[in-house]
């Protein structure tokens, strides 16, 4: 017999996380989910990402609201290279509308995944909230094949887990098509989320697993408070230095500020309690994590 439970399977309607996540079924008008998938494969500007060195395991594109000076939103996160952000794209803008509409607070920038079967995954961490709008939510959009969110407590807010096999408190969301899963910064702060890969062979998968021959696209969409113009030179807002436009500073690169936002991002994954104005109230005008060769 088991000793312990195996994770819930939750939905909507169900306390997930800290209370402060919710799935929505349905979010997109059928005509629209009905062609999302396939508009969004031909119209986004898919990219491979590195993360240490390699390819993370999905493709990915980000887009975002870009102002008429030419200034854009910018979601910092520990990756080798960001793809370069474009504006919104048409289908990805309609369902930025009805995510709009459910939520109450914009979205101005969308980190589009895509999921090309049940190999590709997204490993375990907290979202890095220096850029995000505080007291905002993160937003998930699910198209095509259904994939599992794992939801699981941090370490150090499971005291008595880790030991004797006794393991931190987990729960398992199914992500279905055109459902949308939203991340509440508490529970953001308390637990990490993943889309684990999914090897199981498609005889034992369910239709929901099954459909677009098991391709997922999600999309994340965020409310972004940190800026840069268009030639990217400077830097301004929530998580830079300079808390206006007309306080914009030049964006740095240097080994010893770009060493303080990774150590940042690192307590982020890890402290239950991660104090945010303590670790990113100051600001950072880091943008790029390594320098970019050619
Ligand atoms: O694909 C998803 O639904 C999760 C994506 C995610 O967690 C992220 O982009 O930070
Ligand atoms: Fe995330």
């Amino acid at each position: 017999m088991p000793r312990h439970a195996l994770p819930p399977s939750l939905g909507v309607g169900d306390r997930i996380g800290e209370g402060d996540c919710e799935l929505v079924l349905d979010v997109l008008p059928p005509d629209l989910a009905e062609v999302a998938f396939e508009k969004m494969r031909k119209e986004v500007a898919w990219n491979v990402m590195y993360h240490r060195g390699g390819e993370v395991p999905r493709l990915v594109a980000v887009e975002g609201e870009v102002a008429a000076d030419g200034s854009f939103p910018i979601y910092r996160h520990p990756a080798d290279e960001s793809p370069a952000l474009g504006p919104f794209s048409p289908t990805v803008s309609l369902i930025r509308e009805h995510v709009q509409q459910v939520l109450d607070h914009p979205v101005n920038h969308v980190l589009i995944q895509h999921y090309r079967s049940g190999a590709d995954y997204i490993s375990e961490h907290s979202d890095k909230t220096i850029d995000v709008v505080r007291g905002s939510k993160v937003v998930n959009v699910s198209l095509g094949a259904q994939r599992v969110m794992t939801l699981r407590m941090k370490r150090d807010g499971a005291p008595n887990a880790g030991q004797g096999g006794v393991p931190r408190p987990s729960q398992k969301i199914p992500l279905p098509h055109n459902s949308m899963f939203v991340l509440g910064l508490e529970t953001n702060a308390k637990w990490l989320h993943a889309i684990n890969h999914d090897k199981r062979p498609i005889q034992l998968k369910s239709p929901e697993e099954q459909f677009m021959d098991g391709e997922r696209i999600s999309l994340t969409f965020r409310h972004i408070g940190t800026f840069l113009p268009g030639d990217e030179s400077r830097i301004y807002g929530q998580g830079a230095k300079g808390k206006t436009r007309e306080d914009a500073r030049p964006v740095v690169n240097g080994t010893e500020e770009v060493a303080k936002l990774l150590e940042a991002f690192g307590k982020e994954n890890q402290q239950s309690e991660f104090d945010w104005d303590a670790v990113y109230g100051e600001g950072s005008d880091v943008l790029h994590f390594t320098l970019r060769d050619g």
